[in-house]
């Protein structure tokens, strides 16, 4: 692994990156690596990613930023030879801190020298990538919220949550599974292949991320006097103790929302709104990952 590319966001959780491409250079040329930069804008970044990929393949990619530069990075190499790494320099920095990468930038840049590789689950939620986590419901409401806002960093996200909690109305939703069906209304519900969202609420606890299955995790609607409760039981990996919370485990589903013609989602952080029925399905291990060799799970 000697030519490495990685992708700066400039913008990424309101940190300042002016001197990172110099430590990078540095960090790798000591090492005997060659690192390269693409720097995101926000705008046509997948199919500008692609096109360099192809023109100048690199033997592993960086994403340096946070969730959603992670899953751009992921979605352009998934299915190819090529390794995603991961710089955390985002607001929340969700999947690093599932696959145990060091969240300071300067020891997870270490992965350049020693790593292993494992083998990831993505998704597919209504034909888009995933490989984190995806939800409908009032969380997908703060994303996109937060994300027309000028303002980002996690005390941004929680003071949009506030705002929107009290008026908030659950939809009522539909879903087959390959195993079961459900239906009710839900606070929330997200299609987890992974575990921790980048606030460290874990909503999928103990959940492996090669494991070629997802989970639809629900919160039902509570009253206001179960909401500290329940929000210590979603920090505390307690997901299934509460009684306003079920996980369906599954392969593939299909989600209906009552009433609706689209619904709002966000996808690895990233909001968007898909048509409805949403069918979600999983690539079992299509995606390569760099992760500190003490704490991979599955080692190629
Ligand atoms: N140069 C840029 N100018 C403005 N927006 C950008 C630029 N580059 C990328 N973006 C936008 O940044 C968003 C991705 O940010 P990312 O998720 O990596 O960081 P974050 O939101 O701070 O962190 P986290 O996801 O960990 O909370 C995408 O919506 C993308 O379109």
């Amino acid at each position: 692994m000697r030519r490495l590319l990685f992708v700066l966001n400039p913008i990424s959780g309101d940190i300042d990156k002016a001197r990172l491409a110099t430590a990078i250079s540095a960090y790798c040329a000591a090492r005997g690596r060659v690192a390269a930069f693409f720097a995101t804008t926000g705008d046509q970044d997948l199919a500008r990613l692609r096109t360099h990929l192809a023109a100048c393949p690199p033997d592993a990619v960086f994403a340096a930023g946070g969730d959603g530069t992670v899953s751009l990075v992921a979605e352009a190499v998934e299915g190819t030879a090529v390794p995603l790494g991961i710089l955390p320099l985002g607001s929340g920095n969700g999947l690093a801190k599932d696959l145990g990468i060091p969240l300071d930038p300067q020891e997870a840049l270490h992965l350049v020298w020693q790593h292993r590789v494992r083998s990831l689950d993505t998704l597919r939620v209504g034909g888009k990538f995933a490989t984190h986590l995806a939800d409908m419901g009032f969380n997908a409401l703060v994303v996109s919220k937060f994300d027309e806002g000028k303002v980002r960093g996690p005390a941004a996200y929680v003071r949009i949550a506030t705002q929107e909690y009290a008026a908030y109305e659950p939809a009522t939703y539909y879903i087959e599974t390959d195993r079961e069906t459900w239906q009710g209304p839900a606070f929330m519900l997200t299609m987890a292949n992974a575990n921790t969202f980048g606030s460290n609420v874990v909503i999928n606890p103990g959940s492996p991320l090669d494991d070629g299955q997802f989970e639809i995790c629900l919160i039902t609607p509570f009253p206001n006097s179960a909401a500290p409760a329940l929000l210590y039981r979603l920090y505390t990996s307690g997901f299934d103790a509460s009684e306003y919370t079920r996980r369906l485990h599954c392969h593939r589903a299909r989600i209906t929302v009552s009433g609706a013609a689209r619904v709002l989602a966000q996808l690895d952080g990233e909001p968007c709104y898909l048509p409805t029925p949403v069918e979600v399905e999983i690539r079992p291990r299509s995606l390569r990952v760099l992760v500190p060799a003490a704490t991979a799970e599955t080692t190629e």
